[in-house]
């Protein structure tokens, strides 16, 4: 039975799940140096925002599978290093937006009207009405930085308390924005008209500390910042400084540079700066979400079944990938044909998507394509997550090309693989929708379904050539199950397929060249 570390609080829900096809660990808080001990003995890894997944805690996790985020943000998951190990990451995009949106709003109202500080207060027994006169949000302007699922869900229910709203989102058409009530506008006009400003994009390069001196600078002195996004998305020093020399009137943080919040200054500012322990996903309804998401998820991966939110392969709904599944598997079969016809090291692939196959939603061929052609080089290691970034690593350059037309059949694969010791092309199409059929091997036409063991042999078509090569065989016990010939003109160049029961044994192959008018020969295991 598989094994599933959970490393994080997970709602019983997404254990119970897991229970189905899982012995379930829940170890929580555990050191890094504790996790890198114990993960080599799990197939899954299940976490939130508190467990950070290195490169090291992936090179020990020899036997995992998948690392299942309950929740959106996988910063904390070193994700080009689980690509080059084949594991899938997933996360649940959309569990917990409604929950994240809510406490965007909730700190803006609550900073407005200073209600932590007030509760605080009335709590020590005062009753001090003056120090906390509010401002109201209605008719205020609110910018919001990210226009994506709990940007947008801020927009509207702001829109609805009467607010005016700016937006900034390089990604986002202006329809859209529209259709929320928006105005895209650039950065620093958002920054200068703005009243409060939520932020809800992710940590990148280019938004880290998109929030600093410089540009608070800019902002209203009466402006009010919410960032229950990503922890440093804001330059937290600059923020205390602005907020204690009066440069902007305040701030709600549930994210922090570093988690949990540790000595730091914004401990000792007053009651223009909110603070909450990243508390954006904790509501029940999200936890739920977000637990049986990636559970269900963590679970069909370790069935063998694909993944629908993984970030590290093509996202694809469960329907297309169920309907192309035949498809894959007649790509995977090409790609280790024609990677082991080919020999060597490939420099090229020319992939053409024929009729049906021509279109965007076949992406995931070409990764098949690209996994079977590694097979033979990387072995069980290759996987539909690390073929691409295999194969740009050995420098393999991938051309596709889709071509709409329908030919003799519904939808073709056609693959061309150059490498240091020449070129060869298969092509293939599915038979009634599933049987795999290699319709073309190096430009000869032929027909015949790819089998477990086959010998293909370049020859030129002359009374007494399939005689002398079957006497051959049968001299070593070669048992041939079928044989097909492909050729485009009588007497002229020809290619044999046939199927065999068992391997070729050793020294073979050269006995067959020798044979007069055959060319080339070349085996494969399939
Ligand atoms: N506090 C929490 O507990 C909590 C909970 C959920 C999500 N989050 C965080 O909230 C953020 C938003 O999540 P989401 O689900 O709405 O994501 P999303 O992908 O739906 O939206 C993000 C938006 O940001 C935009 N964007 C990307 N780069 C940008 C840039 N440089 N400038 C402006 N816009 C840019 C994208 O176009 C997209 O529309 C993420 O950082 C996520 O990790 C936090
Ligand atoms: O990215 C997220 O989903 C949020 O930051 C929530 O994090 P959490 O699961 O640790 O609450």
């Amino acid at each position: 039975m598989s094994k599933v570390l959970v490393s994080d609080p997970i709602d019983q829900a997404g254990i119970d799940i897991l229970s189905q096809v899982a012995t379930v660990d829940v170890k929580t808080g555990l050191k890094p140096a504790e996790l890198i001990e114990i993960i080599g003995e799990y197939d899954a890894l299940m976490i939130r925002s508190g467990t950070r997944v290195t490169q090291e805690i992936i090179e020990a996790g020899t036997q995992l599978k998948i690392i299942g985020r309950a929740g959106v943000g996988v910063d904390n998951v070193d994700v080009p290093a689980a690509t080059r190990k084949g594991i899938v990451v997933v996360n649940s995009p959309e569990g917990n937006t409604i929950a994240a949106a809510e406490h965007a709003l909730a700190m803006m109202l609550s900073l407005s009207r200073h209600i932590p500080d007030a509760n605080a207060s009335v709590k020590r027994g005062e009753w001090d009405r003056k120090t906390f006169v509010g401002a109201e949000v209605y008719k205020k302007t609110l910018g919001v930085v990210g226009l994506g699922k709990i940007g947008s869900h801020v927009a509207s229910v702001a829109r609805a308390m009467g607010m005016k709203l700016l937006a900034y989102d390089p990604f986002i058409s202006t329809e859209r924005a529209e259709q929320l009530g928006c105005q895209l506008v650039d950065l620093d006009l958002l920054f200068q008209q703005a009243d409060y400003i939520t932020l809800h994009i992710p940590k990148t390069p280019e938004t880290t500390h998109l929030i600093n001196a410089a540009t608070l600078a800019k902002m209203k002195p009466t402006a009010r910042i919410i960032n229950c996004a990503r922890g440093g998305i804001i330059d937290e020093a600059a923020l205390a400084a602005a907020i204690k020399e009066g440069k902007i009137g305040g701030a709600a943080l549930d994210v922090y540079e570093s988690e949990p919040l540790g000595e730091s200054e914004l401990r000792s500012l007053g009651k223009d700066l909110i603070l909450t322990p990243h508390l954006g996903a904790s509501t029940s309804e999200a936890q739920v979400n977000v637990a049986i998401d990636v559970a269900e998820q963590i679970r069909d991966v370790l069935l063998g079944l694909p993944a629908r939110s993984a970030v590290n392969i093509p996202g694809l709904s469960p329907d297309i990938l169920e309907e192309l599944k035949p498809y894959m598997q007649l790509a995977e079969t090409l790609g280790n044909l024609v990677g082991q016809l080919v020999g060597g090291r490939v420099e090229t692939l020319n992939v053409t998507l024929q009729g049906e196959l021509a279109t965007n939603k076949s992406q995931p061929l070409v990764v098949a394509a690209l996994k079977g052609l590694l097979y033979q080089a990387l072995r069980e290691r290759v996987n539909y997550v690390n073929a691409s970034i295999e194969a740009k690593e050995r420098g393999i350059r991938v051309i596709e090309t889709r071509d709409a037309s329908v030919r003799d059949y519904a939808g073709s694969l056609h693959l061309e693989a150059t490498g240091t010791l020449g070129t060869h092309s298969v092509t293939g199409a599915l038979l009634g929708d599933k049987e795999i059929h290699l319709t073309d091997v190096d430009g000869f036409p032929i027909n015949v379904p790819p089998t477990k063991y086959m010998l293909f042999t370049l020859h030129r078509d002359m009374p007494g050539i399939i005689g002398k090569l079957g006497s051959l065989l049968g001299s070593f016990n070669v048992n041939i199950a079928s044989m097909q010939v492909g050729r485009k003109i009588v007497r002229g160049d020809a290619v044999m397929a046939l199927s065999i029961d068992d391997p070729l044994p050793d020294g073979i192959l050269d006995e067959i060249t020798k044979v007069p008018g055959i060319r080339d020969a070349y085996t494969v295991t399939l």
